[in-house]
């Protein structure tokens, strides 16, 4: 692949999406970056000279108003198309995860018509991760999105499976399915099935890497896929890529900011919390004095940081499903966007007492994290775990940092604990 000519350019909807998407890409040879936001003209020069084979760009849209995440996908997509990127790659959960005014549709919608595309797949499967669709019906580690974690999402709760009817109700299009017979059938015939589909979009199963992969072959020519992040795997690996360089590592202090509710995280907090030092955040007294909260947690940072040098802390918002607030009391901030505010405001916080190393578990707590510390581009480093990678920023006041944005349903048990090892 030439230097200089961005092939690929994601859209994503959350910052750990971001990463885990350019992760997948990274693993099959691309040399890949991402913007926090909507790159300036300036940031698209530099990305022109680094010569990145894709670029993705991080939004903070999921949960956005229909109109703003469109808005803000809309000028992604343009950014990308001025740095020459031919190839568009929509990334969404790989649970699919969307409100009920859903976002997923109106996005592709919004980017099938600037770029002039007449059809997209949608795929949202990642088996290394133990999302599989099969049959339209995606699946969490073998159950049904429905039955799985993910129906106790804070702010995404999701209650179907079958993905088309997820879909339908958010996009003006037909959407169509293919099975995965037809899929292990080989690539002429996903082609001519995709072709015949009597949809826009058409959800196609994949169980495994392999149907990823004769999915990649088949869509090589589509200006725009939609999907998690697990196609980007289909790819052929580019042959002669360059050895990627060593991310360099910001020196400093160690923290875990976890605002995931999610299940796999609530088990890594829980093992962290035997290891770590730890404070829970709490809701009462985030509505009585968040700065001052925010105050607390750094004094009791910096003494830990004192006391053992080199060790993380842990500050988290849910280590059980009772800990969630399905409403606020009357005349109240949502819980959601309090524990955001105060992760961002320990972030910046922790920042200027000498906090170099991050590890942010959940999507939208790393966006309002990094965004925060004001960081607007990461190179990616050494991976951690299926779709979470160590990557290294810095921030418009110099600040470099390394970050490890965690999905909150990503990453093994002892991530918290052990995932530092890759820094040292
Ligand atoms: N106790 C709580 N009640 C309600 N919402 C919460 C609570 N704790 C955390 N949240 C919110 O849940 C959301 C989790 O989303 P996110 O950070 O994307 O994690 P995930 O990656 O698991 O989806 C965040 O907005 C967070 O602030
Ligand atoms: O595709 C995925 O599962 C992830 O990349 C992702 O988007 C997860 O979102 P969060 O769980 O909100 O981090």
């Amino acid at each position: 692949m030439a230097a200089g000519l961005v092939r690929w350019g994601g859209v994503a909807d959350d910052f750990t999406g971001a990463t885990d998407l350019a992760t997948n890409w990274v693993a099959r040879g691309l040399r890949t970056s991402v913007t926090l936001g909507v790159p300036s003209d300036e940031e698209l020069a530099d990305l022109r000279l680094a010569g990145m084979d894709a670029v993705v760009v991080a939004l903070k849209t999921r949960t956005a108003p229909v109109r703003e995440a469109v808005t803000q996908s809309v000028a992604a997509l343009d950014a990308l198309r001025r740095l020459g990127c031919s190839r568009f790659y929509d990334k969404y959960c790989s649970t699919f995860d969307s409100t009920p005014r859903g976002n997923i549709g109106p996005v592709a919608d919004a980017l099938l018509a600037q770029l002039g595309a007449d059809k997209a797949v949608v795929v949202p499967s990642f088996p290394a991760t133990g999302r599989t669709v099969y049959q339209g019906h995606l699946f969490v580690g073998g159950q049904l999105l429905s039955d799985s974690s993910m129906r106790h999402h804070p702010l995404t709760p999701m209650t179907r499976s079958d993905v088309a009817e997820l879909l339908r109700p958010q996009t003006r299009h037909a959407v169509a399915t293919v099975p995965l017979q037809v899929v292990r059938a080989g690539a002429a015939a996903l082609r001519a099935a995709i072709d015949a589909a009597d949809g826009t979009y058409v959800v196609v199963d994949a169980v495994d890497e392999s149907d990823l992969a004769v999915i990649a072959e088949v869509t090589a020519g589509d200006p725009l896929v939609t999907g998690g992040s697990g196609l980007a795997l289909g790819l052929p690996a580019v042959a002669d890529a360059p050895a990627t360089a060593a991310m360099p590592v910001a020196a400093g202090h160690r923290a875990v900011l976890a605002g995931s509710a999610s299940s796999a995280t609530r088990g890594q907090i829980a093992h962290a919390r035997e290891h770590l030092a730890h404070r829970k955040l709490d809701l009462a007294a985030l509505r009585a004095d968040l700065p001052g909260e925010v105050e607390r947690l750094t004094a009791w940072a910096t003494e830990c940081w004192t006391r053992s040098p080199g060790e993380p802390v842990l500050v988290y918002a849910v280590d059980s499903l009772e800990d969630l607030e399905a409403a606020p009391p009357a005349g109240q901030r949502p819980a959601a966007e309090l524990i955001e505010e105060a992760l961002a405001g320990c972030a910046t916080a922790f920042a200027a007492a000498g906090a170099r190393q991050f590890l942010v578990a959940g999507g939208e707590t790393s966006g309002s994290v990094v965004q925060a510390l004001d960081v607007r581009r990461l190179e990616l480093g050494p991976a951690l775990a299926p779709g979470v990678s160590w990557a290294h920023g810095t921030a418009g006041d110099g600040r470099a940092y390394n970050l490890a944005l965690k999905s909150g349903n990503f990453g093994h048990q002892d991530i918290f604990t052990a995932g530092w090892q890759a820094l040292a």
